[in-house]
């Protein structure tokens, strides 16, 4: 593999993952210093975006009265570059993140609606493709905090030798109208205990609420006429990720299933938040096994729904791309829903960091489903939180900008009070109290043991999916065959070529090129077509068969037995080839 460090950046101010190793270092031994006292402390920062091409509208604000206003610690003008954000913001904690075993921190990117934070989190609309990776020779100098620190973090570890004994894992979940999906396994549900039901059942006067006929209440998935999803899980899919290319697949698979939209203030909404989490799992050379994170947390822009152009009769929610056969939602009322629940949970997080600020005994983290998936990193005791605001700062978002200057010293008496929080908050082992590593592979063994034993049982027991052939003529039960894989063939299809399609308008953009009238685009757009009719006609006839009776799905309970099966065996085959069995 080749060496993953961006060419394009000067050296980390600290440690070993800059160029070659510093003389004395060994391979392995640097990355695992002591700390002695990890802190939880807040940093805010400002962003403000330059105007558009073709807006030439002035500001009120000085880069000075958005500091002082915001209560921030940097500021960084309209003319910074990506890179200068990355190197001030991000270097500092990643080289932390490299050199300190189970260091954590998280990046919040807050703002109204078109200001940057997924420009700032992500990078520009198209970017995150092979083609730029290639030509740029490292991280493409757009790229922003997630797939510029998995690709740093890989580069650090190679050069290190230490690919064999560390495992870089991502994860990625939305909160979308109160529910959280699992972005890298096809949008399940990732249930987190009382999180949505309590967040909707609690705010009689919110839009999104619904009841059935005998006045129970609906979760949205239930009447957006969503389909149940198979396998909801209790937490997120955790992908391993060893080369650039698989950041890329990850970036883009996540950019490609978010729930976004376009309106008046932004043609790339995500109507959504998301949060991208980087484990990295090192075992030193004493056996010692230690986890940090680097959280990304993308929220959705806050927006006055009469700017967006959204009011309460608009239609067609956002839509979740790169998902054949899902059923689209486009009931009247969605997008103002959907501005309506990011609003809220925006409050929520507001109240939940005041709360904390105060030093609140009851902390309502319940209060929104965002609030809830963001409870464990924003109190982890090794938790670095840098809050970036993002801003548009034209005269005509004067309000808006208002609103996230009052969010930044809500976050900046928060971070006065951390240190009292720190002490009362358990830590829940992230940081540099290292278990054994050999402990936990025979406990991992043991597990993945007796889970196989279930799977076994559970499969036995007919739980597996299965044909059902009674009743049912032999040419029939080859025809929901053949259509079956008909209908997976043609969603890895839709997935190949919209990533194919990515590329080639990356292409074009590097050559200076339009995609009006482009050939290849053109062929390919087409191909998605005839793909995307083929998928819905098979998924079509795949649920009419199986509602016949004669298939029955995997259950459940054996999914993610399973799925949990799975993570084991990779859990023990990492701790193994790390030399510790
Ligand atoms: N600092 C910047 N420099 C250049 N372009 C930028 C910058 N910030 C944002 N943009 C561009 O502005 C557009 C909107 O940005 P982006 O999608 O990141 O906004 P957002 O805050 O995530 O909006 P939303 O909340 O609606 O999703 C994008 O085309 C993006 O590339």
């Amino acid at each position: 593999m080749e060496p993953l460090r961006p060419a394009n950046l000067p050296p980390l101010s600290v440690g070993t993952t800059a160029g070659s190793a510093r003389p004395g270092e060994e391979a392995g031994r640097e990355i695992f210093v002591e700390i002695s006292k990890t802190t939880w402390c807040m940093k805010i920062c400002v962003r403000r975006r330059p105007c558009a091409a073709g807006e030439t509208e002035s500001s009120n604000w000085t880069l000075e009265d958005l500091k002082s206003k915001a209560a921030a610690d940097t500021v960084f003008g309209p003319d910074t570059s990506q890179q200068e954000v990355l190197q001030s913001i991000l270097e500092p904690q990643l080289d932390r993140f490299l050199h300190e075993p189970g260091f954590s921190a998280v990046f919040l990117a807050y703002g109204q609606t078109g200001s940057g934070k997924t420009h700032t989190i992500f990078g520009p609309p198209g970017v995150l493709t092979e083609h730029d990776y290639n030509q740029s020779g490292g991280s493409p100098q757009t790229w922003g905090f997630f797939p510029y620190a998995a690709v740093a973090t890989l580069g650090a570890l190679e050069r290190q030798g230490l690919l064999k004994r560390a495992q870089l894992k991502v994860s990625a979940v939305e909160v979308y109208l109160e529910r959280m999906f699992d972005l890298l396994n096809e949008r399940h549900h990732v249930a987190v205990p009382g999180a949505s039901v309590r967040a909707a059942s609690n705010r009689p006067d919110n839009e999104s609420t619904k009841y059935d006929a005998n006045g129970k209440w609906l979760p949205p998935g239930k009447w957006l006429g969503e389909k149940t999803l198979p396998g909801i899980s209790a937490t997120a899919k955790k992908t391993v990720i060893d080369s650039a290319i698989d950041v890329v697949h990850v970036a883009r698979l996540v950019e490609a299933t978010r729930s976004a939209q376009s309106h008046a203030l932004n043609h790339r909404s995500s109507r959504s938040h998301c949060m991208i989490t980087l484990t990295l799992r090192l075992i030193d050379l004493t056996g010692n096994l230690s986890e940090g994170r680097l959280v990304f947390v993308d929220l959705a822009g806050s927006e006055r729904v009469g700017k967006s152009g959204v009011n309460a009769e608009s239609t067609g929610g956002a839509k979740a791309f790169n998902l054949p056969g899902r059923v689209t939602v486009d009931i009247p009322g969605t997008r103002f829903d959907e501005a309506r629940s990011v609003n809220c949970s925006l409050s929520a997080l507001g109240r939940v960091i005041a709360a904390l600020a105060r030093r609140d005994k009851y902390v309502s983290f319940r209060d929104s489903a965002l609030t809830q998936l963001l409870k464990d990193p924003l109190t982890g005791c090794a938790a670095h939180v840098t809050v970036i605001l993002a801003l548009r700062a034209e005269q005509s978002n004067d309000s808006e900008t208002q609103s996230t200057m009052r969010f930044g010293t809500v976050c900046k008496d928060a971070a006065g009070s951390s240190n009292m929080r720190a002490k009362s908050v358990p830590s829940k082992g992230r940081t540099n109290k290292a278990g054994a590593a050999a402990g936990a592979l025979a406990e991992l063994r043991k597990q993945l043991m007796a889970t196989t034993e279930e799977v076994e049982r559970m499969t036995a027991e007919g739980q597996d999916e299965h044909v059902n052939p009674q009743g049912f003529a032999a040419p029939t039960i080859q025809g929901f065959l053949d259509n079956k894989a008909k209908f997976e063939d043609a969603k890895r299809l839709v997935t190949r070529l919209k990533e194919q399609m990515a590329e080639r308008r990356s292409e074009l953009r590097l050559a200076g090129g339009s995609e009006d009238g482009d050939k290849r685009l053109q062929e390919l757009g087409t191909s998605l077509t005839t793909a995307q009719q083929a998928t819905f006609v098979a998924s079509g006839i795949f649920y009419r068969q199986v509602t016949t009776g004669i298939w029955t799905g995997r259950t459940p309970a054996l999914q993610q037995k399973m799925t949990l099966r799975d993570q084991l065996t990779k859990e023990i085959a990492f701790l193994e080839s790390a030399g510790t069995a």
